[in-house]
């Protein structure tokens, strides 16, 4: 593991500095956004989540005129020791197989990004394996994470350092113009820390939040499920703290993408957050910021059996139903249509009275 992580005092500090510039959404911005919506030629509301998207984005960017210009997918990689229990039906090798495929453009998170005119921005938290060249693990907090089935997956200075790496790499998307983010995950065995923390979090049965991930049969689907029990038993994460949870039975590329997520909360920057893993990540964000959810969007629903439940902790409910279970930023990336869709409402529609449309009489 690397050992030459800054001091535990100085990455609370920067971490607490981080949460204390979140600030609530701008809800003068919000109301003259409503009040724009309502005059347009339609009945009142009846663009239904569409109006609330563009109204929410008034009150993240802070202004009346949202905007989004440029747009980014965050994928973090990491990799995960309980992968040696047999959590997955995949190598752990796909984890860099998978980072050199991203850089090349050949994921079907490189598709949908490009078709959105999104950039994907692929950063290794914590894959365990070297990458070529080695400028591609800069930001390595560690060679993956410890088994959690046997201990504490991260130490608390590698899960503070893996947020801020996070947080750094959304800092850096948004000063080079990106108005609208997502996040996405690699990192094959990431499905187990994200039921852990789903369950920790919400307090629902393992049973219930336990899926087949990359699509795991029976035998290891009870075997993930045990694994899990143990993993539980032997951290005992406290659900009332979120780093905790994320230091016992976390993950490098989860707590990275929870940095993105408090980032772009405290830069005023609408967040896309994706499927099960991440979604997971934005629970711990939440735990450590409630004011951060207000700047989250939802995106699909995934077909792991905890998502929902995941959603629901955020108060969310899914923006699109495709039966995708992939991760990466992949709903994310389809989600950007519809926050996109929200500003082009906003801003060519006609009003009733430009348009000489007789308005609603009783
Ligand atoms: C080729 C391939 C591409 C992926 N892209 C995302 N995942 C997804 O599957 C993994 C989680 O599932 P589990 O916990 O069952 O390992 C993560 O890497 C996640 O991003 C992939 C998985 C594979 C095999
Ligand atoms: O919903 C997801 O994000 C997901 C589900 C299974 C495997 N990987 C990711």
């Amino acid at each position: 593991m690397n050992q030459s992580l800054p001091p535990l005092e100085q990455l609370e500090e920067k971490f607490d500095s981080l949460l204390r510039r979140i600030e609530p959404l701008d809800t003068e911005a919000m109301a003259q956004i409503r009040k724009r919506l309502d005059s347009l030629t339609k009945p009142q509301g009846s663009l239904g989540q569409l109006e609330e998207i563009a109204t929410r984005l008034g009150g993240i960017q802070g202004t009346a005129q949202p905007q989004i210009t440029r747009k980014a997918v965050l994928l973090m990689a990491g990799d995960h020791g309980v992968v040696a229990e047999g959590v997955s039906a995949f190598p752990q090798e796909v984890t860099p197989q998978m980072v050199y495929n991203f850089l090349q453009g050949g994921a079907a998170i490189n598709a949908l990004a490009r078709q959105a005119g999104a950039q994907v921005i692929c950063t290794d938290v914590g894959v365990a394996f070297p990458l070529e060249p080695a400028d591609l693990m800069r930001h390595r907090v560690a060679n993956g994470t410890r088994n959690m089935a046997m201990g504490p997956a991260l130490t608390r200075q590698e899960a503070l350092q893996a947020l801020l790496v996070g947080a750094e790499v959304a800092e850096d998307a948004i000063q080079a113009g990106n108005r609208l983010l997502a996040t996405g995950d690699m990192g094959i065995g990431n499905t187990t820390p994200s039921s852990a923390i789903v369950a920790v979090l919400t307090g629902a049965p393992l049973a219930e939040v336990v899926g087949r991930g990359t699509g795991i049969n029976d035998g290891a689907l009870a075997k993930k499920r045990e694994v899990l029990g143990r993993a539980l038993a032997v951290n005992k994460p406290d659900p009332g703290d979120a780093l905790d949870v994320l230091t016992k039975v976390g993950g490098l590329e989860i707590a990275a993408i929870a940095g993105a997520v408090l980032q772009a909360a405290a830069a005023r920057t609408a967040i896309v957050i994706d499927g099960f893993i991440s979604t997971a990540a934005a629970m711990i964000a939440a735990r450590l910021s409630p004011l951060s959810v207000s700047y989250m969007f939802p995106s699909h629903g995934s077909v792991e059996p905890g998502h929902r439940k995941a959603l629901a902790f955020l108060g969310f409910e899914p923006m699109l139903n495709l039966n995708m279970r992939l991760g990466e930023g992949t709903g994310a990336a389809l989600s950007f249509y519809l926050l996109e869709a929200s500003l082009h409402i906003l801003n060519e529609m006609a009003t009733f009275a430009d348009a000489g449309v007789s308005e609603k009489e009783g």
